[in-house]
């Protein structure tokens, strides 16, 4: 059964004089668990997904179902991960892991030992009493998915959390996220413009289409690299040819 479903989803943006058609008649479903990246040009309408399905903002027509209830009646609690970490300078690595949970008055010792456990899985525990401006942006990016899992989200958003770090930074920050991720049997959706991410990192890419932003096509990948961790899918015998697929999809006009 789908855990997160959209039915010909539609959106508009109405500024003064402007109007653009976001997206046009979007329909996908997510599985409990699953891992889903949305790949497509600039433009197209990744982000807009992410915004309805958070709740942020409500889309123009169609259905979002969250465990089958509208997403706005559902008791939704999102995870968050974005291209800019967003941590407060002024907060040890421990108190930013803590927002969450202080926003909801529910710092119990339980919750800290838990930050605590978290942080030292991601190889941050000797850092926690420092703050944010002496990490680096991997360190950085490993405080704000402990800050995004603390909360255990029922859904975590990843917004082109890689882009922003460097190649080797991102390539073993992607292992992390993958490893904790399933570990937690977390589902996510993930935005990227990187194709070999999409494939490392997802169970199923929906490519998209721009003016306005459609489903072009949804690849399945292979099982057998949905097994491996991210690094080892980009040398899967399997690898090139979804690559090759995925690339042609996004080039057609
Ligand atoms: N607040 C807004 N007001 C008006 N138009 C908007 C707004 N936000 C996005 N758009 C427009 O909606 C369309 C989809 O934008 P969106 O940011 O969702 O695309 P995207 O695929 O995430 O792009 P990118 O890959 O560049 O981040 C674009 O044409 C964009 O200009």
């Amino acid at each position: 059964m789908s855990f997160l479903t959209l039915e010909n989803v539609t959106h508009h943006y109405f500024n003064k004089n402007n109007y653009t058609k976001a997206l046009n008649d979007i329909s996908f479903t997510v599985k409990e668990g699953e891992f889903v990246s949305l790949l497509g040009p600039s433009g197209c309408g990744k982000s807009t997904i992410l915004s309805i399905v958070s709740g942020i903002m409500k889309h123009t027509s169609g259905k979002v179902l969250l465990d089958n209830k509208p997403i706005t009646e559902s008791e939704l609690a999102i995870g968050y991960m974005l291209q800019q970490d967003y941590l407060f300078p002024w907060k040890t690595i421990l108190d930013n892991v803590l927002i969450g949970p202080s926003i909801h008055h529910n710092v119990t010792q339980e919750v800290k030992e838990k930050a605590k456990e978290l942080l030292n899985e991601v190889g941050l525990s000797n850092v926690e009493h420092q703050y944010p401006p002496s990490l680096s942006g991997g360190m950085r990016q490993r405080v704000a998915l402990v800050r995004t899992l603390i909360t255990d989200p029922k859904i975590l958003l990843l917004d082109e959390p890689f882009s922003a770090l460097d190649y080797q930074t991102k390539l073993k920050l992607e292992d992390l996220v993958f490893k904790l991720l399933h570990a937690y049997q977390k589902t996510a959706i993930l935005v990227t413009h990187d194709i070999g991410e999409a494939i490392a990192m997802s169970d199923r890419i929906i490519v998209m289409s721009a003016n306005p932003g459609e489903i072009a096509k949804i690849f399945e990948v292979p099982i057998e690299l949905r097994n491996e961790m991210p690094f080892l899918v980009r040398r899967h015998p399997k690898y090139q040819s979804i690559f090759d697929k995925v690339w042609e999809e996004l080039n057609k006009k």
